[in-house]
């Protein structure tokens, strides 16, 4: 986790230190009714370096404030100079900060739910009710800071805002003239602070001053949180759903910037520097703005900074990227036009290219990572040039996948057996045809066994995840083709794998299991499987109703009270796939087939069952009432024995 810290922006001169003061202002002062805070807590600290480094250069005096401001007529020839060495090197996502709402590369229906908000908790709310809080989540560079900094400006709302990362103290001089400024938005920077820091080893400091703050608070409080591959769980540590609730917090979540929009962004920015550059710039031509709009997965700031970085010739017996690039193309124009015709080693040169220019990490969100290989996106190979297979061959013929699975895969950031997990509770809903269905469903189990069996899981472990993707992939016919008037590419829902709560109620079973019947010395798997099943067809007397509802649960299948699927859990967009120590489920999954688990309880069997029995299991000699959560307690079993009118006698050890 980044080292967070702090940087104010706020409309007093009264310097104090975090948390404390600023939330006794909303405590005791009651005019500041229209006062809003921000608290950024920003995960990618690449991103906010970049972003204070920045901010430096935004706050440096020595710069013009904004584009289009003149320099002094009294300035030194030398400070001219120097001045114009900075503004030249100023950053472009500064110099061309947007203003307006109009001039923001966000959906206007994003900054809409915004502004409704803003004015509703701002100028609507009384504000004896306590303070709203809000959470704005966005992949990095979406535009979620600028937006809420332009709307704040636009309706009048003074904006007090900490934000990492670390500010020298040696900027601390300039304070004062920084709000003498002629800007009514005043920048204030502050000392370095560890105190979110503190949030992150003790979630509950925060929940505690949320809940202060949601009775006591005088405006509303907005945090920014930017989405990450990892970063989810630390929004989820501290911010877990039941602090949400509790505290009534709001959410607007922002998109990746579209390119439509990054385009004209970036097209705007090239034809103004190409203007005033002097022949010092050399600016990209539609084609490569195309690449580099790709290449920054919807960030704007990295992708303005991508433009400028490559379209700086520096002096003038340099060249810059684009002019390096063209003169490149135009020695191998041969091969590339070849490459163009062919589609498929174009894109992947295109990812090449991407990655030199922007080089903005190119991760997939699970979500979209799982729908490249489930909608299976082809394109059609040009006739002569694509071998074709032989003619018995043909019902295996398909046309050109647009993706490599293994990359997609890569790019996800996950385990492949946990790929393969979320692949397996979503397959199914993309087929058509049942004898597609089926031969994917073989791919899948192959797949299983790589993984499963432990002789061969290091060799073959990592094909494991290929031959479910490529399997899932050419097995749907009705996807196998660029133009597949079956195929369709409607939208249909993702959901978590069911695993991880039928895992975690297989192993509660196992310990119970071992708990309630000890007496037979049998591992868990064959209690479960042979025992029970047996027991269950028995009218034999038991000894307690713990182990009487234990049968019923595991022994017999009632398939006439829950047959059908569990409840499904959605997959959002924003959900990671990745194991998290926070959250239950994943924290189990070790990619060990269930069996193995098994395994490995029945060697530690004789040091924990002891340990186990005692801590939450039921005693077999004890009425059985303290069965785990998942467990049906005996009144239910009652229930199913009235329903199928089963008898087991109860079975009383003073009567032997
Ligand atoms: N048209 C534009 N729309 C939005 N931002 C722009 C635009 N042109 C330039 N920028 C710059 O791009 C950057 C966008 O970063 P911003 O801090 O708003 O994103 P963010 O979503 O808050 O990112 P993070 O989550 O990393 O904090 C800003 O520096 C902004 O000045």
């Amino acid at each position: 986790m980044s080292k967070t810290s702090l940087r104010r922006k706020v409309a007093s001169t009264k310097i104090t230190n975090w948390v404390e003061p600023s939330f006794d202002d909303f405590v005791g002062n009651t005019d500041i009714s229209s006062a809003l805070t921000t608290a950024s807590l920003g995960v990618n600290n690449f991103h906010q370096r970049r972003k204070d480094f920045s901010s430096t250069l935004e706050n440096n005096k020595l710069l013009p404030k904004k584009k289009g401001k003149s320099s002094s007529s009294k300035q030194s020839s030398v400070e001219a100079n120097l001045n114009e060495n900075l503004t030249e090197n100023e950053p472009w996502v500064d110099k061309y900060k947007p203003e307006t709402q109009n001039e923001l590369a966000v959906h206007k229906k994003k900054i809409e739910e915004l502004e409704t908000w803003l004015k509703a908790h701002v100028f609507e709310k009384e504000p004896k009710l306590g303070g709203s809080i809000l959470i704005i989540t966005g992949p990095p560079g979406c535009g979620k800071t600028a937006t809420l900094q332009i709307l704040v400006k636009e309706l009048g709302i003074t904006l007090q805002e900490w934000i990492n990362p670390v500010f020298l103290d040696s900027r601390r001089h300039d304070m004062k003239d920084e709000f003498n400024h002629e800007s009514s938005f005043h920048v204030v920077p502050n000392q370095s602070q560890d105190m979110p820091n503190q949030f992150y080893r003790d979630p509950s400091t925060l929940h505690e001053i949320l809940r202060r703050f949601v009775q006591l608070g005088r405006c509303p409080l907005i945090f920014i949180i930017s989405d990450s591959l990892s970063g989810d769980s630390n929004q989820r540590l501290l911010f877990p759903k039941e602090i949400q609730e509790e505290c009534s917090i709001s959410n607007i979540s922002f998109n990746p910037v579209a390119p439509t929009i990054m385009m004209k962004v970036l097209s705007r920015i090239a034809v103004l520097e190409a203007n005033m550059g002097g022949g010092k710039i050399v600016v990209p031509d539609k084609s490569s703005l195309e690449l580099l709009c790709k290449g920054c997965s919807g960030d704007i700031r990295s992708a303005i900074n991508s433009l400028q970085f490559s379209s700086f010739k520096g002096n003038s017996t340099e060249t810059s990227f684009w002019s390096r690039k063209k003169g490149m193309s135009s020695l191998k124009s041969d091969a590339l036009l070849k490459a163009k015709q062919k589609k498929r080693p174009d894109t992947i040169l295109e990812n090449q290219e991407i990655q030199a220019i922007g080089g903005k990490d190119a991760s997939l969100f699970l979500f979209r990572a799982l729908g490249k290989i489930l909608y299976c996106k082809r394109t059609s190979p040009m006739e002569l040039e694509f071998p074709r297979l032989p003619s018995h061959l043909s019902e295996y013929e398909r046309d050109i996948l647009l993706v490599e699975p293994e990359e997609v895969v890569e790019k996800s950031h996950m385990p492949g057996e946990l790929f393969n997990l979320y692949l397996h509770q979503n397959y199914v809903d993309f087929f058509t045809e049942i004898e597609d269905l089926e031969r994917a469903s073989e791919y899948m189990s192959v797949a299983d066994i790589f993984r499963g069996d432990w002789n061969s899981r290091t060799i073959l472990g990592e094909y494991s995840a290929s031959v479910a993707t490529r399997g899932v992939m050419h097995s749907n016919k009705s996807r196998g083709f660029a133009y597949c008037p079956g195929g369709g590419a409607s939208f249909r829902p993702l959901h978590k794998p069911q695993w991880f709560l039928i895992n975690r109620k297989y192993r509660e079973n196992c310990l119970a299991a071992k708990s309630l019947f000890s007496s037979f010395c049998l591992p868990p798997l064959c209690l479960q499987t042979q025992l029970l099943p047996y027991l269950a067809m028995l009218t034999n007397p038991m000894r307690n109703q713990a182990q009487i509802a234990f049968i019923q649960d595991v022994g017999r299948f009632p398939l006439r009270r829950f047959f059908g699927r569990l409840k499904m859990e959605a997959l959002t967009d924003k959900d990671s796939g990745m194991i998290d120590s926070a959250s239950d489920d994943e924290a189990n999954f070790h990619g060990v087939p269930p069996t193995k688990t098994l395994m490995h309880m029945d060697k530690i069997k004789t040091s924990e069952t002891d340990i186990e029995a005692s801590l939450f299991l039921p005693s077999s000699q004890t009425s059985g009432t303290d069965l785990p959560a998942s467990q049906p307690q005996p009144a239910t079993a009652q229930g199913f024995m009235e329903e199928e009118k089963i008898t087991i006698e109860e079975y009383d050890s003073d009567e032997m």
